[in-house]
């Protein structure tokens, strides 16, 4: 058997309900108003009226209680409400790994899209359910609800990779993603306001 500095965890079984969006047995959850997302959008002042207003959730991540350390893989769901903001879609914040690791996301339910960005190239990813979208080593990821419905994801992902969202605030995302007027994204090259 080999030895670890830290020890893993005992192997376990986690029910995964794709229907009620839920991993049993339970590890932390997160929920993010759009309080939490400050430097995010576009249009300040429209995020500021939200924030400040009905300060409503933009998205919630249950894991399991696989932990974020190095060598475990951890997993979560996702679920990100529909909504925009002066026609900028609900997206979760992004971040970069600083330990440059790769991720995968299941898409389940809903319709969203999963921007990444290595600071230089942009690509988006249509997810609808069954769709694995891969997020190689390097690159910055953000997901998005592009539809009327809640849109939800499975992510797995290295426990020691880390959230940089500085690096986010710091280089965008390459794109911003409006809501199109055929019900798919409108991606707009990435700007701040001045
Ligand atoms: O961390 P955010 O950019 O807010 O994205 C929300 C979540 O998305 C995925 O589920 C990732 O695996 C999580 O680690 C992340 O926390």
């Amino acid at each position: 058997m080999p030895t670890f500095h830290t020890p893993p965890i005992q192997p376990m079984a986690i029910a995964f309900d794709a229907e009620k969006l839920t991993l049993t047995p339970e590890g932390p959850t997160l929920t993010r108003r759009m309080s939490d997302l400050e430097g995010l959008f576009l249009d300040h002042d429209a995020w500021k009226a939200a924030a400040e207003g009905d300060n409503p959730v933009v998205y919630t991540v249950v894991s399991s209680p696989v932990p974020e350390i190095d060598r475990e893989l951890p997993q979560s769901i996702t679920t990100i409400m529909p909504g925009d903001t002066s026609g900028e879609l609900w997206m979760t914040k992004g971040h970069q790994h600083p330990n440059h690791q790769g991720e995968i996301y299941l898409a389940l339910t809903g319709r969203g899209g999963l921007l990444m960005f290595d600071g230089e190239r942009t690509e988006w990813l249509d997810m609808l359910p069954g769709t694995i979208g891969y997020i190689p080593p390097g690159w910055a990821h953000r997901s998005i609800n592009t539809g009327d419905e809640p849109y939800a994801f499975l992510a797995v992902y290295p426990g020691g990779a880390g959230h940089d969202y500085g690096w986010v605030l710091e280089h965008g995302m390459g794109s911003r993603a409006y809501r199109g007027a055929d019900g798919s994204a409108d991606l707009r090259p990435y700007t701040t306001a001045s």
